[in-house]
């Protein structure tokens, strides 16, 4: 079976490194002229499968957005996943799970199991209860083909406080989570294990060669980073990186073509900046 790493190599490489967010906050949905209920958010994050499904790589809806409106929501959540599918892009679905190593292999079954109603070919997971809690969860993504996003330097400036701790090792917290990310992909070039890297932090100096993962680069747009801030966050490890936008690109919209002409000029930027030899 081909792996999540390989699958993404191969979709960015045709199509272009970009990632759009489906974030339908309340004040979007009223921007668009659509009702803040579940229905405005079925029509706001179809209309986003439908413009760009087959132009991006990767599509990541926001979990937060969908669970908002309780049941109703998470049933939009459900068709969304299932269009994404049938519109051969990857989806990313941002959930940030993080929990006990048992609790976790639950969410794992959720999100990563064949014939799950919520399964995405990727999650975003949360390591701050420890690597090893998401062992179970590498472990299922490792069997069905699909991948994690570990979160390591997120793009809040709120993340420094626990990202930047020293351990017991005199390393970083964030230096050990991409450690264990290398070890997890360790003989693959592109590996299932991502991590979550903002593009607003700057230079860290934590060192991405490494990970052999994609490393998804949520901030740019209304976050305040464009794609010149990631030649500085990423140096050498560019080829990995997946641009994330999501206010950037939506606001564009309601108009299809809108959004489309947005995400077009994104992704030749993005290509241009992270093109490699
Ligand atoms: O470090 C992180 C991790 C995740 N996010 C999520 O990405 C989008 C960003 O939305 P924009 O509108 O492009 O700012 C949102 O869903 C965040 O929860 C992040 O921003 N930073």
């Amino acid at each position: 079976m081909t792996g999540y790493g390989e699958r993404l190599a191969r979709l960015v490489a045709a199509r272009g490194p970009l990632c759009a967010g489906i974030d339908p906050h309340p004040a979007l949905l009223t921007q668009w002229g659509l009702p803040v209920n579940a229905r405005g958010l079925e029509r706001c994050a179809r209309t986003m499968v439908d413009t760009l499904g087959d132009l991006v790589p990767v599509l990541k809806p926001q979990s937060a957005f969908f669970e908002m409106h309780g049941s109703a929501g998470i049933a939009v959540l459900e068709r969304v996943l299932a269009d994404l599918r049938e519109a051969g892009a990857i989806s990313l679905l941002d959930v940030k799970r993080g929990d006990i190593g048992s609790t976790m292999d639950a969410y794992a079954a959720a999100y990563l199991a064949d014939g799950a109603p919520l399964a995405a070919d990727a999650i975003t997971v949360s390591p701050f209860l420890g690597f090893g809690s998401l062992a179970g969860t590498i472990a299922l993504a490792e069997e069905e083909g699909r991948g994690v996003y570990v979160l390591a330097l997120t793009s809040n400036p709120e993340g420094r406080q626990v990202q930047h701790a020293r351990t017991d090792t005199g390393r970083r917290v964030a230096e050990e989570i991409v450690a264990a990310a290398a070890a997890a992909n360790a003989g693959r070039a592109h590996g299932n294990v991502g991590l979550v890297v903002g593009a607003t932090i700057g230079a860290t100096g934590v060192d991405l060669s490494q990970v052999h993962g994609s490393l998804l680069a949520p901030g740019i747009g209304a976050q305040g980073a464009g794609a010149a801030e990631l030649v500085e966050v990423f140096g050498d490890a560019r080829e990995y990186v997946l641009p994330s936008a999501s206010r950037e690109l939506m606001g564009a919209g309601p108009d299809p073509t809108q959004i489309r002409v947005r995400a077009e000029k994104m992704l030749a930027q993005m290509r241009s900046v992270l093109s490699v030899g």
